[in-house]
């Protein structure tokens, strides 16, 4: 409920004055309403359907009196005229009113997307490392646009319940004693029927956990679609899409069925309200028969209202989850806060580093739960426009190096320098500024290879791409492509092959003549001919800019002028490629050791 609170208190920081007009309107509405059925007892007076006496319904009794002052021929037609313009005025307050709520609703919806959107944005990488992705895809989609509906539904509501106090309050002048009757049979009914906001708010727990677990699964059956086939194993993923499919449909069809059930028990409730009602009036408080008409006219508009107004609260809480699951994201963003992200933000400088980096006493781990150290007590240099390169045993924590020394992640102990100086928070930004990062999982947008340069230096000129892309030995099979550059790449680039992906990536680190570029395993996918091409070119560039080498294969690193060998997270050599590889003992001339039917050191 106070998630809901928080969304509602967003809708009006977000709507504002809008939603003031937005409510009067629907106050203005239901009045006009209210007066449109008043009226409908003289009229049928006046036309003669009825033999009605109306001199004792207040208001009513004001108006026909001046009615009657008119020549018998008009009368009808005054009255009739008059019907219409209240009637054809409530229309079109009605009307301007749905574009009003429109507007909100899906400004409402926009402004929620970017909010959260931007909150993600914001957000540190360490925070991305403890999530599944598929939930962020969840609550984008499915979560948003329950929330979304839940909003809608909230604001009907509000209408809902003016519309009501209103026809109440019409209700009140004309016979208070039936009028309190009657609330008081219906708040015993919704009383009762809380029990099935309850059932709701419970199956739209399990409609988000549903929800999730559809979105992960698909996102890990789409992802490894090519083990599936490969490994023939279509039908186990088919029996446990069924089994969610079987859980989802259920989940809806309880909410369905609870929501009949209750709209049945309200109406045969109504029913017999009414019936009692109408046997009370006439019998115990002998009510006039037009009075007791007018009220019936208002009930039968009221009660639909109250089985509305059930019908919303349950649909409401079946959308409850979803606002705590989005209200805990954006807050879980906001504590993960690293920086403002704006549309056209004042870039501060790249940092220009003179000396190099220094890590001290660098130790981290993933889980603080857990006892294994990511990395421990790293102290290691790394000069400026030198080649250093980082390796050592899948595990050994050298992603992990490169992530707090471009500031991704924050170490436990220790501090990295950049010639001399912390570059801790904001400052950290203006070094991300001046690093190219080629990961290990290269990305690429499904877009064309000149967009998915241009992403990088979007003031590059057609000349410095095709000079970037012949410094990744890509220029020939780019120019062999059918559009060239304007070749549109598929999802996340698949058309490409490992290696083509890996050489546009490094094309698009190096345009942006980055002051540090570093390279986690990224030219391990290609062939010798293309790895030799890229190494040439790495040596050109030394001297330029500094550059990190990740790199299994150790033939891609020959011309480091700095070698670091971690292992288990900790610093174990350190030295020139030739020193190493001479150190028989230590680990590097083993790993070379190894290799050494690919190496020529
Ligand atoms: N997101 C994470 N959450 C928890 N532990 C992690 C995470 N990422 C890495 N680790 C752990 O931290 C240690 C170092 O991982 P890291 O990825 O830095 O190694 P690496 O040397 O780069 O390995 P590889 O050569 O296989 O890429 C490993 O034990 C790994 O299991």
């Amino acid at each position: 409920m106070e998630h809901l609170l928080l969304y509602i208190k967003k809708m009006h920081h977000f709507a504002g004055k809008k939603l003031t007009v937005n409510l009067i309107g629907m106050v203005v509405i239901s009045f006009l309403e209210g007066i449109g059925i008043f009226l409908l007892i003289p009229v049928l007076g006046l036309i003669g359907v009825l033999d009605l006496h109306t001199d004792g319904i207040p208001f009513v009794a004001d108006l026909v009196s001046p009615l009657k002052t008119i020549p018998d021929g008009m009368r009808l037609l005054v009255v009739l005229g008059g019907f219409i313009l209240l009637i054809a005025g409530q229309a079109y307050l009605q009307r301007k009113q749905t574009h009003l709520n429109l507007d909100i609703q899906h400004g409402f919806i926009r402004y929620l997307r970017m909010e959260m959107y931007q909150g993600l944005l914001q957000a540190k990488w360490a925070f991305y490392l403890q999530r599944r992705r598929s939930d962020f895809y969840n609550i984008m989609t499915n979560e948003l646009s329950r929330v979304s509906q839940g909003a809608y539904l909230a604001m009907r509501l509000m209408t809902t319940i003016l519309f009501t106090a209103v026809q109440i309050g019409f209700a009140l002048w004309l016979s208070a004693q039936l009028t309190i009757m009657v609330l008081i049979c219906g708040l015993a009914l919704a009383v009762y029927a809380s029990r099935f906001i309850k059932r709701s708010k419970s199956i739209g727990d399990e409609t988000s956990e549903l929800a999730q677990h559809y979105m992960g699964g698909m996102t890990d059956h789409f992802n490894g679609m090519k083990d599936i086939k490969s490994n023939r194993s279509e039908a186990q993923h088919l029996t446990w899409f069924r089994a969610l499919c079987g859980k989802m449909e259920y989940n809806l069809v309880h909410f369905g069925k609870t929501q009949a059930t209750s709209q049945y028990i309200y109406k045969v409730a109504s029913v017999i309200i009414i019936t009692l009602f109408v046997y009370v009036s006439l019998e115990v408080f002998h009510v006039q028969a037009e009075k007791l008409m007018l009220i019936i006219i208002i009930f039968t508009r009221l009660w639909p209202k109250f089985s509305t107004l059930q019908s919303n609260w349950e649909q409401i809480a079946q959308t409850l989850p979803a606002f705590k699951n989005l209200a805990d994201l954006q807050k879980d963003c906001e504590l993960a806060k690293e920086l403002e992200v704006h549309d056209n933000p004042a870039d501060g400088d790249p940092v220009s580093m003179e000396q190099g980096i220094e890590c001290r006493g660098i130790t981290y781990r993933y889980n603080g739960s857990q006892s294994s150290y990511a990395l421990k007590n790293i102290n290691l240099s790394i000069p400026v426009n030198r080649m250093t390169a980082i390796v050592g045993k899948s595990g050994a924590g050298k992603s992990t190096l490169i992530d707090i020394i471009i500031g991704l992640i924050q170490p436990d102990e220790g501090e990295v320098l950049v010639d001399g100086r912390n570059l801790a928070g904001d400052d950290s930004f203006s070094l991300r500024r001046s690093v190219s990062y080629v990961s290990q999982d290269p990305f690429l947008f499904h877009a064309s290879i000149r967009e998915n340069l241009l992403i990088a230096a979007p003031e590059a000129t057609e000349a410095q791409m095709w000079e970037a892309l012949q410094f990744s030995a890509s220029d020939e099979f780019v120019r062999n492509l059918p559009q060239g550059l304007d070749t549109i790449l598929g999802d996340r680039g698949v058309r490409l092959s490992g290696g083509e992906r890996q050489r546009i990536v490094l094309a698009r680190a190096v345009l942006r003549k980055p002051g540090i570029l570093i390279l986690d395993e990224a030219t391990s996918a290609l062939d010798s001919e293309n790895e030799a091409k890229i190494q040439g070119a790495l040596d050109r560039l030394r001297g330029r800019m500094t550059i990190i080498v990740i790199a299994h294969r150790l033939s891609t690193i020959r011309s480091a002028d700095q070698v670091v060998v971690l292992e288990k997270g900790e610093v174990i050599q350190r030295g020139g490629y030739q020193q190493l590889s001479a150190d028989m003992k230590g680990t590097f001339s083993k790993l070379l050791h190894f290799q050494s039917d690919k190496v020529v050191p």
